[in-house]
């Protein structure tokens, strides 16, 4: 007898985490003890949670834009290695007891320079503090892996010297590069000379598209870009009728298995989908498109993947085998090598849905 699918099962069921924020996933205790020792006084309030629901709320506008305007104070208590190095760990440690066994999570090394420090000592804190958190989560019985991903901001101009910073850590645990920020007036295209870099160097990507902006958006990131994956993607319904007949484009992302990094309470919270109920992923997931399920702020969405995968269970009825084919989705999607992602899904993931079924 499988057990019943609850938020306490889906904690326990091995989980694929592709698209989290490291500056969007801090613990509100944390940020008001690093803002205390380095002085930092522009939080909104220093009870810990008072800003957890600040947060949420100032988040929950419908404007991406607004919702960027919060990351001002997380990315300001990452400006040094102690900072990095400890939202890194954390990150790692918290998404370990959820249950998360493989998770690429992303920040912009160049919103973190303003200490001083230089793009490369951004980049090793924060890898130092992944390998740290993967051995405490390993102290604690919990098996995790963890890669980072180098992202660019959309509205700056530094997208090819990321780029560059990405390759030359690719070996240290940097396993692809993003760009983010607001999209509406910052097309891909914007940023071609460091994707045609990233190609020259057989190195991969994804891009935030078709979140704030539709279709030109994530054509241009997939026809133009040329991207591995796309973040969000909400907007490819915009190329899909109500009864369910693919445009040419959907057509594209649905046959070439483009993977969609789909965040259902973020997409809600800046207006990209109307509600968790509403959300395109159950018509894509029906039409067959490879869809996965992820955090993007688990600070702003107040969210882990457990509750994600829980809410999506609720309004779609899923089953186990769903939750699973996201998994492996997931799996199949992520940026490190052919034999490891295999590994993962063959002697970890499908084991642990096979002991929550059986
Ligand atoms: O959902 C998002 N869309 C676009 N940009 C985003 C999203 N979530 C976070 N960001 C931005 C704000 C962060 O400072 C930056 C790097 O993680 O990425
Ligand atoms: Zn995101």
């Amino acid at each position: 007898m499988p057990v019943p699918l609850s938020a306490e099962t889906i904690r326990q069921a091995p989980k694929v985490l592709l698209h989290d924020h490291l500056d969007g996933g801090l613990r509100p205790s944390t940020i008001v003890d690093i803002a205390g020792r380095i002085g930092y006084r522009a939080l909104p309030t220093t009870d810990v949670d008072e800003l957890a629901t600040w947060f949420r709320d100032a988040s929950s506008s419908g404007s991406l834009e607004r919702y960027l305007e919060t990351f001002s104070h997380t990315v300001a208590v990452m400006q040094t290695v102690e900072g990095l190095r400890r939202v890194a760990r954390e990150a790692v440690e918290d998404l370990a007891a959820d249950g998360v066994v493989y998770a690429e999570i992303r920040w912009a090394p160049e919103q973190h320079t303003e200490g001083g420090l230089t793009l490369e000592q951004v980049v090793e804190a924060v890898l130092s503090g992944f390998r740290e958190g993967e051995a405490a989560a390993a102290a604690a019985g919990q098996t995790i892996r963890v890669g980072a991903i180098a992202t660019a901001m959309r509205h700056a101009a530094r997208s090819l010297e990321i780029a560059e910073l990405a390759v030359r850590y690719r070996d240290d645990g940097v396993v692809g590069f993003d760009i983010a920020g607001a999209e509406a007036g910052y097309p891909p295209t914007r940023h071609l000379d460091a994707f045609e870099y990233l190609r020259r160097e057989n190195a991969h990507f994804t891009i935030h598209a078709g979140e704030a902006f539709g279709l030109p958006s994530i054509w241009e990131a997939i026809q133009w870009c040329g991207t591995d994956r796309l973040g969000h993607g909400v907007r490819i319904v915009d190329d899909i009728t109500a009864g369910g007949k693919l445009g040419r484009l959907a057509q594209y992302v649905r046959d070439k298995r483009i993977p969609l990094e789909m965040c259902p309470s973020s997409n809600v919270q800046t207006g990209a989908a109307n509600s968790i109920e509403e959300h395109p992923i159950g018509m894509l997931r029906r039409l067959q498109f490879r869809v996965t399920v992820n955090t993007d702020n688990r600070l702003m969405s107040q969210t882990s993947m457990t509750r994600e995968l829980t809410l999506l269970a609720e309004a779609f009825h899923y089953t186990w085998a769903d939750l699973q084919w996201f998994t492996v989705n997931a799996m199949k999607s992520a940026f490190i090598g052919f034999d490891e992602r295999l590994a993962i899904i063959n002697s970890v993931v499908k084991p642990g849905y096979a002991r929550l079924t059986a």
